[in-house]
């Protein structure tokens, strides 16, 4: 049995699920694990010294949960699928291939997870579109006034720069493009990572 896990980065509001979700769709044998389903209890997640709760750290996630899940699908991807609810696709010919898709902003700061991808992918658009869409959107706990300028831009910015310095095989797309255009380009791409470890 053939395994593959792809990493979709990228940052905050950069179409990172929009994304993984066509792929999922898209590919057979294939699932989606979300970073953001791995964020601790907001009683225990620390404020900074302007009071902005610290959410876009490592530290504000249960990693070890998240490895712990991927660690599961590792073993058995087939048994890890149906325990989600996701029977094995046999709408196409049979396969023996089984991707996992891992999205979230910091899916390549953690090293045990990101030695685990076969392929890299980072979600980046500008400051102001960034701003916009965050503004949109409604998290739990709300940002409050002032988070975005205030605490979720820097630490973007921080924890790209730890990124950069780490890991140097990652494929940028720009997140203004179409999303049907990043999904056929994505996924075109797999495909051709799927067709070559066949060999
Ligand atoms: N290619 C795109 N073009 C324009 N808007 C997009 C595109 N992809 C996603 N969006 C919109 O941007 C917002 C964020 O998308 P999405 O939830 O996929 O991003 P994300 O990176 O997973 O965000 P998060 O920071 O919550 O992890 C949504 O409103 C979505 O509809
Ligand atoms: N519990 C959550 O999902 C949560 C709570 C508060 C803030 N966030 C934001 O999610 C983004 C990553 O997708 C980060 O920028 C967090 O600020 C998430």
């Amino acid at each position: 049995m053939r395994k593959l896990i792809i990493g979709i980065g990228g940052m905050t509001n950069g179409g990172k699920t929009t994304l993984s979700k066509g792929l999922q769709e898209l590919l057979r044998n294939s699932l989606v694990i979300s970073q953001d389903n791995f964020f601790k209890d907001d009683s225990v997640v620390p404020a900074d010294v302007n009071g902005f709760k610290q959410y876009d750290t490592l530290d504000a996630l249960h990693m070890d949960r998240m490895m712990a899940d991927i660690g599961s699908w590792q073993e058995d991807p087939q048994g890890f699928m149906t325990s989600r609810g996701h029977a094995e696709d046999t709408a196409f010919e049979p396969s023996n291939v089984f991707v996992l898709i891992v999205e979230g902003f910091l899916i390549f700061n953690h090293g045990p997870l990101n030695t685990l991808f076969n392929k890299r992918y980072f979600l980046q658009i500008p400051y102001k579109i960034c701003k916009e869409r965050r503004s949109s959107r409604v998290y739990v706990p709300p940002d409050p006034p002032g988070y975005f300028d205030g605490y979720v831009w820097p630490m973007y910015l921080k924890n790209r720069k730890v990124m950069e310095e780490t890991v140097n095989d990652i494929v940028f797309l720009d997140g203004t493009k179409k999303s049907e255009m990043l999904l056929s380009t994505v996924l075109a791409d797999i495909q051709e990572i799927l067709k070559v470890t066949e060999r």
